[in-house]
């Protein structure tokens, strides 16, 4: 069967869960994979790896399914991504739509140097996976000794770590000399500055119930956790526009408490995450639609890129009781979802970012015009869109 529909239950088929799993090399993947795949909690999942071998599955009283996959006694299916991973994909929801295979959530291993962005836009774009798959999370693992070393070395590590919604910290076991420990400190400050809103997890707490479910959509009351998944406490105050939140990580399953300045520490200007910026944007007042669609379509195309992870809740002025929720990794946005009612009391628009290379104050300003909330020195909406002599004026870097 080859569309979304599923003739047995004669309905759409509700979006199966996708985490995609990423770290860089060396940093532990495959053994936190290992770990997990004999977890009888991810019974009901279909993990893509690259290679059965890297995980070392033989000791796992394995039995082949068919050719590339194979299930272990706890129920998990092992796959190895066969061609590219669209037809791998496609492969499986095949074989489940024909009973062949059972499985409710997919769990994606990328290669340790991998952009995970890809990926994410490989199941987000495609017009057909976009709706048999929603994005659970991003998982990523980050190695507690090699950590800062790999992240001073290489801008996609920086990058994983940015768009993560969990991070796993491995070998936390190796830090036996205060010198690791000191380097390990720094190195979760540096996590909590490229992402403030991610759990940091430590080897044995990265379960499967503390990494998976950190979508929108809270399994436990089939509802939509718009707080717990915007997390949106956790970063800096968004100051500026009157509505601040107060800026404190929070506390749960964080390890060490501390300040977020947009990653102003140490001395290096070359720092990669010193490019990063993590930030929240938030107002009362409602905004057309067409003038919310037009600001996202201003950021998306002209820091597309940079524009590494976007979440959040919007208030329409058409609907303003029925919240928009965005979700967005680099320039590719999941299908808004609206929900019928606000989650709580907190009935505010609310966007969380996490950018590269641009400046909070530019998107701020963005933001601010399109609300019209004009200042003397800022250009409105009408000047920003109507004028043709100042094509985007005021948003470049
Ligand atoms: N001491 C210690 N070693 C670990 C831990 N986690 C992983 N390792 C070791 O680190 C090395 C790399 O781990 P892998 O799980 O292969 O890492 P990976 O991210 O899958 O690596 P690539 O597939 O090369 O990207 C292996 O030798 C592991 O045994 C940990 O928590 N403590």
């Amino acid at each position: 069967m080859t569309d979304a529909f599923d003739s047995r239950r004669r309905g759409p088929v509700a979006p199966l869960p996708l985490t995609v799993l990423t770290g860089f090399l060396g940093s532990g993947k495959t053994t936190l994979l290992n770990r997990l795949v004999q977890d009888p909690a991810l019974a009901d999942a279909a993990v893509l790896i690259n290679e059965f071998g890297e995980i070392g599955l033989d000791h796992l009283l394995v039995q082949p399914v068919r050719d590339g996959v194979v299930m272990l006694t706890t129920g998990c299916l092992c796959c190895t991504v066969r061609g590219d991973l669209v037809t791998s994909l496609e492969t499986l929801l095949r074989d489940r739509d024909n009973g062949r295979l059972s499985f409710d959530r997919v769990v994606i291993e990328t290669t340790g140097l991998a952009d995970p962005a890809p990926i994410l836009h490989t199941t987000m774009v495609h017009p057909y996976l976009v709706m048999r798959f929603r994005l659970d999370g991003v998982v990523t693992v980050v190695d507690a000794v090699n950590g800062e070393a790999t992240l001073d070395a290489h801008s996609e590590a920086v990058k994983q770590a940015a768009v993560a919604d969990r991070l796993v910290i491995t070998k936390t076991d190796l830090l036996d000399t205060a010198e690791r420990r000191t380097g390990y400190e720094r190195l979760l400050a540096r996590l909590a500055a490229l992402n403030p809103a991610a759990p940091r997890l430590l080897g044995a707490e990265a379960t499967p119930a503390r990494l998976f479910d950190c979508g929108l959509y809270d399994p436990a009351t089939k509802s939509a956790d718009v707080r717990r998944w915007l997390a949106a406490e956790a970063y800096a105050p968004a100051a500026g526009n009157g509505h601040a939140h107060d800026g404190h990580a929070h506390g749960h399953h964080t390890h060490g408490h501390h300040d977020h300045d947009h990653g102003h520490y140490g001395h290096d200007p070359n720092r990669h995450d010193d490019h990063i910026r993590a930030f929240t944007l938030a107002t009362d007042e409602a905004v057309p639609a067409s003038a919310f669609e037009m600001f996202l379509e201003l950021l998306r195309s002209v820091h597309g890129p940079d524009l590494l992870r976007l979440k959040g809740i919007v208030k329409l002025s058409e609907q303003p009781d029925k919240p928009m929720v965005i979700h967005g990794v680099q320039h590719v946005f999941h299908p808004p979802a609206q929900l019928p009612a606000w989650p709580d009391d907190d009935h505010r628009t609310r966007l969380v970012l996490i950018v590269r290379d641009v400046a909070e104050a530019r998107i701020r300003e963005l933001f601010n015009a399109f609300l019209s909330a004009v200042g003397p020195d800022r250009p409105d909406r009408t000047a920003l869109v109507d004028n043709p002599l100042v094509p985007f004026g005021g948003i470049d870097r």
